[in-house]
């Protein structure tokens, strides 16, 4: 595996991979990387020839307050296991690699209405830092194809509507969300959480399995988040958001939907959690005998 930090060297490395006709994956993250991030190196590699995994703390995406000076950098031991995993080129640039002019004068994406709302409402600006980011990397990078986790399902939503929007040539693959055995939605920031806090974490996934459940058995919406939101308090945690949308993000309109995704966000102490789950509605026949 190549590790390249510069921006000059990285964009030979591809010229070199795209004139002998090699299809590119990008996987884009921030590092400490648990199984989470190498489900999508193992997709990555299973489409493409050549996998380029970006391992980047951007500054951009954190707000005031945020955790980007505490962010765990774990270079050494990502690089170890991206090789295991087979990824051939990692690219590991400084923020004044990325942002030569400064973050303040920056020229930044701005995806409108998906990144309202959920994570966007909380974390004001979060998404622009995001699009931006994500942007500047298909543009060094050209990928074929890129790879985001189900887990940030409204930053997957982000990116379709980026790349639709600016016509950039690239299929964005979503893979599933990564859990621990308990059912705790894998993330780098599960390393935040004291040992009595992990222990009560997977209850959050719990909650939101059983509003899932509810809701795909027929219980108004009002009704099931009410009751988990109870729940989830009761548990101990503090709540930020569990919201029921429609495909894509929409407002969720149970005339018309049969599909629809749970989203929520936590407080455990000062740590955020964030987890989501598809959720499909029984027909409003369902269970009647036709013909
Ligand atoms: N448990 C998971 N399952 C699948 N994909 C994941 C999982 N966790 C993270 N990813 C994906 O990995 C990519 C990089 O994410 P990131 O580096 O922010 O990891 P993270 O563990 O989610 O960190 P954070 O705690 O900051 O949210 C994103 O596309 C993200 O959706
Ligand atoms: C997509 C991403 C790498 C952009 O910094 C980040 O938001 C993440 O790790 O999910
Ligand atoms: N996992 C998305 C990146 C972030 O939380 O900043």
């Amino acid at each position: 595996m190549q590790t390249l930090h510069e921006i000059a060297p990285l964009r030979e490395t591809l010229r070199e991979h795209r004139i002998a006709g090699r299809r590119i994956a990008l996987v884009p993250t921030m590092g400490n990387l648990h199984e989470g991030h190498l489900s999508l190196v193992d997709r990555a590699r299973a489409l493409a020839d050549v996998v380029v995994a970006t391992l980047f703390v951007n500054p951009l995406q954190f707000g005031a307050g945020e955790d980007f000076g505490q962010y765990p950098r774990t270079l050494d031991d990502d690089r170890e296991q991206l090789a295991t995993r087979g990824c051939d080129v990692l690219f590991v640039p400084s923020v004044e690699t990325l942002y030569p002019g400064g973050l303040e004068s920056q020229t930044t994406i701005h995806v409108p209405d998906i990144s309202e709302g959920l994570c966007g409402g909380t974390r004001v600006g979060h998404f622009d830092g995001v699009a931006t980011v994500v942007s500047l990397l298909f543009h060094l990078i050209q990928p074929d194809i890129a790879c985001f986790g189900e887990k940030d399902f409204q930053q997957l939503a982000v990116i379709r509507k980026l790349v639709a929007d600016l016509h950039f040539p690239i299929e964005i693959v979503g893979v599933p969300t990564v859990r621990a055995e308990d059912g705790l939605a894998l993330s780098s920031r599960n390393g935040y959480l004291t040992a009595s806090d992990r222990a009560l974490a997977p209850t959050f996934h719990l909650m939101l399995s059983r509003c899932r459940d509810a809701l795909s058995s027929g219980q108004s919406p009002g009704t099931a988040l009410a009751d988990a939101t109870q729940a989830l308090q009761e548990a101990g945690f503090r709540l930020d958001y569990l919201e029921l949308r429609g495909p894509l993000l929409a407002p969720f309109d149970a005339a018309k939907h049969r599909e629809g995704r749970l989203l929520g966000a936590v407080y455990l102490g000062s740590t955020r959690l964030i987890d989501n789950l598809a959720v499909t509605f029984r027909s409003p026949d369902a269970g009647t005998r036709h013909g």
